[in-house]
């Protein structure tokens, strides 16, 4: 039995209009997606914005309402409890965001920040509270100084470390990252990816990464779904993604990965350019008639590509 295992979700918001403004269509942001989550290990969920990505993540943790589909977590169904702010579930199942100085209180010192989850969740006397917060600082590598300040008084990078070592105050299992680290250089984003490594070996996290670009998550994930229009158009293992890529839309995403290195800049160019031509004369095939990605299915024990019986 799997540690977590997502089935056939769907989040499907109504689009309203008309004299009575009654529902005219859907907005299909997840449309049947299948996950299941092994404990320790690394997923990445990868796509273009407005892909459904983020929408998938808040769902899973209960920020979003799902239409039907359902969660377990260790072997038990939890669909009705994750909007339950004091579930086990809760505790266990932690988010982190992209711009972690928005979801944190700009008027609370980081002392507060951080007693909060710990109050909500732990019973803890005002020692053990202080002890704990000192510990968490330890984590993420910050010094006791810090505790006094306010949020705007922090680096890009420090704020990401103050959202983890928010998102790890209560021992949790599972750590979902929505692009953790888009907004920070490239320098700072390494060392940030780096230290999330760390806690999790040290911790044995479960993490899923959230991220538009394939090259932030190459280094970190064991396992890959990439997703278009609330759909997976393929899933697998680093190897079969990044080696082995079948589907049109995941070999658009890999040619679009940003390129560091000057000398091999123009000759990537050249191979996005082909890649973006051959994907506006051939995306048809991938797509059924409404431009829906069509139902996954195996090519390997580990990897999925969203086909038709005639790919
Ligand atoms: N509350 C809402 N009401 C209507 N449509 C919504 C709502 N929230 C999201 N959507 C739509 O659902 C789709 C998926 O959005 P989502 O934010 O999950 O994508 P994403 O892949 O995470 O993109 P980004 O990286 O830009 O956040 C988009 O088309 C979005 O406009």
């Amino acid at each position: 039995m799997s540690f977590m295992q997502i089935n056939d979700l769907n989040v499907h918001y109504p689009i309203r209009g008309g004299f009575f403004n009654t529902v005219i269509d859907k907005v299909y942001a997840v449309d049947g997606v299948t996950m299941e989550f092994e404990k320790g290990k690394t997923y990445g969920l990868v796509g273009e914005s407005g892909s459904g990505k983020s929408t998938t993540g808040k769902a899973i943790i209960g920020l979003e309402k799902i239409t039907s589909g359902q969660i377990f977590y260790e072997g038990e169904d939890v669909t009705n409890q994750r909007r339950n702010r004091n579930s086990a579930y809760n505790k266990d199942i932690q988010m982190i965001f992209q711009d972690s100085h928005s979801s944190m209180n700009p008027r609370k010192r980081v002392l507060d920040i951080l007693a909060e989850p710990i109050r909500n969740f732990m019973k803890l006397s005002d020692q053990e509270e202080r002890k704990r917060i000192k510990e968490l600082l330890a984590i993420v590598g910050m010094s006791e100084d810090v505790l006094l300040k306010y949020p705007h008084e922090f680096s890009g990078g420090q704020k990401q470390r103050l959202g983890i070592a928010r998102a790890v105050a209560c021992n949790p299992k599972m750590i979902i990252a929505d692009e953790p680290v888009s907004a920070l250089d490239l320098s700072v984003q390494a060392q940030v990816l780096n230290f999330m490594k760390d806690i999790q070996n040290e911790y044995g996290l479960t993490y899923l990464f959230i991220s538009h670009d394939l090259g932030v998550v190459k280094h970190m994930c064991d396992h890959i779904s990439i997703m278009y229009k609330g759909r997976f158009v393929e899933t697998g293992t680093r190897h079969d993604i990044y080696r082995n890529p079948q589907h049109i839309y995941t070999n658009r995403l890999l040619s679009a990965i940003p390129n560091i290195e000057p000398e091999t800049r123009l000759e990537r160019k050249v191979i996005r350019q082909k890649v973006e031509e051959s994907y506006q004369k051939e995306q048809h095939q991938y797509y059924d008639e409404h431009g829906k990605v069509y139902p996954l299915k195996s090519i390997s024990e580990t990897h999925m590509v969203a086909m038709t019986g005639g790919i």
